[in-house]
């Protein structure tokens, strides 16, 4: 039996936040990149991150966003991690003195993830995500999840189109360490459904047991 990680991914309220915990979420993101439509100010940050009890882990998404503007969102709010989504180089995501993973883009034939395991070894995971390259995530796209992972070196999450449906799929194809969410459990774009959330960690825990 294997404890697959749950990541869900770009709360937007407090109460949402409060509903994943309960859920069973592992870690819980908070959206920064300045092209996201669930990009939070650091007043909402700082209180979506008070209402996430002890245990859970904290994550903060940024996309080719800007030294400065990663700096003060660390300084402002309680992280545990950063997730770097666009063509941040390995020397800019460890510049912020916290774990970090690194996003690779999936939704192109040249994606290479032995060459990001390569790049950036020191990351804590790294994150394969259905969208092309340029392009933001949190879009609900799939990649085939036909890939051998056997030689990455460091711990996988996978993402990408995932909901209660397919997430068992995408476990027993990759053997992830941990699996993340955004779209797929949300009843409107940046509104969570606690139904959606307990249907996916129900999923994941079931996928952990065959
Ligand atoms: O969620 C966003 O708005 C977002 C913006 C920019 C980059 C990444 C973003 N989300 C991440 O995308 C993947 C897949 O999400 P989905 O489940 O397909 O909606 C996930 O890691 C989100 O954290």
């Amino acid at each position: 039996m294997t404890h697959v990680r749950t990541k869900i991914c770009g709360l937007c309220s407090a109460d949402d936040a409060r509903a994943a915990v309960a859920a069973g979420a592992d870690a819980l993101g908070l959206v920064f990149a300045h092209n996201s439509r669930r990009r939070l100010d650091a007043a909402r940050a700082v209180s979506i991150s008070q209402a996430i009890g002890p245990f859970v882990s904290r994550v903060a998404l940024f996309m080719n966003d800007d030294a400065t503007m990663v700096s003060e969102v660390v300084e402002s709010v309680t992280l545990d991690m950063l997730q770097f989504h666009g063509d941040e180089t390995p020397a800019f995501c460890r510049s912020f003195g916290k774990p970090y993973m690194k996003a690779v883009a999936m939704g192109e034939t040249d994606a290479s993830v032995l060459q990001a395991a390569h790049d950036y070894h020191d990351a804590a995971a790294l994150l394969l995500d259905g969208n092309r390259r340029g392009q933001p995530g949190g879009q609900g796209e799939t990649f085939d999840w036909q890939i051998d992972l056997s030689a990455v070196g460091l711990p996988v999450v996978v993402a990408g189109g995932l909901h209660p449906g397919n997430v068992g799929q995408a476990i027993a194809a990759l053997a992830p360490y941990a699996v993340d969410v955004s779209s797929g459990v949300e009843d409107a774009p940046g509104r969570k459904s606690a139904d959606k959330m307990h249907a996916f960690i129900n999923a994941v825990d079931k996928a952990g047991q065959s």
